[in-house]
């Protein structure tokens, strides 16, 4: 009998290729859950998962499951012969690495897959916060032409310094799309990145990358060191009249914070495509019309989709051939496990 694969959540780019990518190697197999209790239940002698080895995951399974937090890891450690999931996307917030490393379990994420994407996203929120495009797009929708629209308050990009939080891939793309205008460009990362261009400079801790920005975009995971971690002190340490750009994850930034600094001015307007409690948005945040907000789109495109989905079921495929796939997060591959699921 081959083992299983377990689809949790949508395949919708690559469906053709699936069958043909697992033919001879494993049997694939589709969520039929309808709760949490069904699908912990369900790897069992006769149930729909027996024999499943490796999971295919996106965070819209969590609507019907949850997210994979400790108890559900513990559950389906005890419950099944599961040993690899692959994220299907970059972040992995909502699956308890902690818990995957003490149950002998790896994680992959799809990290190059979506990079143009979200950082073109991110390039579009700097350029719409500072010339309010967006605003005057709903200006005009709304039959009142350039009102409110005010010339003394949309600035050019370039000349602009444009600091970035995090220099992985996302962050890397960007500093290179932001590069054309031209901005001063700098960043701060847990380590120096190597093979960075010199017109990207380092600088040698946050404070100081929020004291040079006139716009901070961030590119850091979200995991317990960075939960909250752009909080008042950071936000007062940026200049009178800056931009916040957030296209990571929404609890990476103190939202409280962020609405004080936007209701005195503090910050003239922010860019976002994250929140902390999705798809709920803080209604106080619609009331500043100057800000750009998109529903968590920063890395969908069709090309993206489709790479991020070929991506995770290629680092499962290694993993059922050769007992290791690619893609292994940072915190199981360094044995560090200091990231849990917020
Ligand atoms: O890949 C991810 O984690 C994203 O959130 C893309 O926007």
């Amino acid at each position: 009998m081959l083992p299983r694969v377990l689809v949790c959540g949508e395949i919708e780019y690559v469906q053709d290729e699936l069958e043909e990518m697992f033919r001879g190697i494993a049997e694939i197999v589709h969520l039929v859950s309808k709760s949490r209790s069904h699908f912990l239940s369900s790897f069992g002698p006769n149930g729909p998962y027996e024999g499943t080895v490796a999971l295919y995951r996106r965070n819209t399974s969590s609507a019907v499951i949850g997210k994979f937090d400790a108890p559900l890891i513990h559950a389906l450690a005890d419950t099944s012969k599961v040993r690899w999931i692959a994220q299907s996307s970059s972040g992995y917030d909502e699956i308890n690495v902690q818990a995957c490393k003490e149950r002998g379990m790896l994680v992959s994420n799809t990290p190059r897959a979506n990079e143009d994407a979200t950082a073109t996203t991110t390039l579009y929120l700097m350029i719409s916060c500072l010339r309010r495009f967006s605003m005057a797009e709903r200006s005009l929708r709304s039959g009142t032409w350039k009102t409110p629209c005010d010339a003394a308050q949309t600035h050019d990009v370039t000349g602009r310094t444009l600091g970035i939080f995090g220099l992985g891939g996302i962050g890397v793309r960007f500093a290179h799309l932001a590069h054309a205008f031209p901005m001063r460009i700098i960043y701060f990362s847990r380590r120096k990145a190597e093979s960075v261009p010199d017109w990207c400079e380092y600088v040698s801790s946050l404070e100081e990358l929020c004291k040079q920005a006139d716009v901070l975009s961030l590119h850091v995971p979200l995991n317990q060191s960075t939960a909250g971690i752009i909080g008042e002190k950071e936000i007062r340490t940026l200049r009178r009249g800056s931009v916040l750009l957030n296209t990571s994850r929404g609890r990476i930034v103190d939202q409280e914070a962020m609405i004080r600094a936007l209701e005195d001015g503090h910050l003239s307007s922010v860019g976002l495509d994250v929140y902390p409690n999705e798809p709920h948005v803080d209604l106080r945040l619609l009331t500043f019309p100057q800000c750009t907000l998109l529903p968590h789109i920063g890395g969908v495109s069709a090309e993206s989709s489709r790479a991020k989905e070929l991506q995770a079921l290629g680092n499962l495929k290694a993993f059922v051939l050769g007992g290791v796939g690619e893609d292994i997060v940072p915190e199981l591959k360094t044995g560090i496990g200091n990231s849990t699921m917020l």
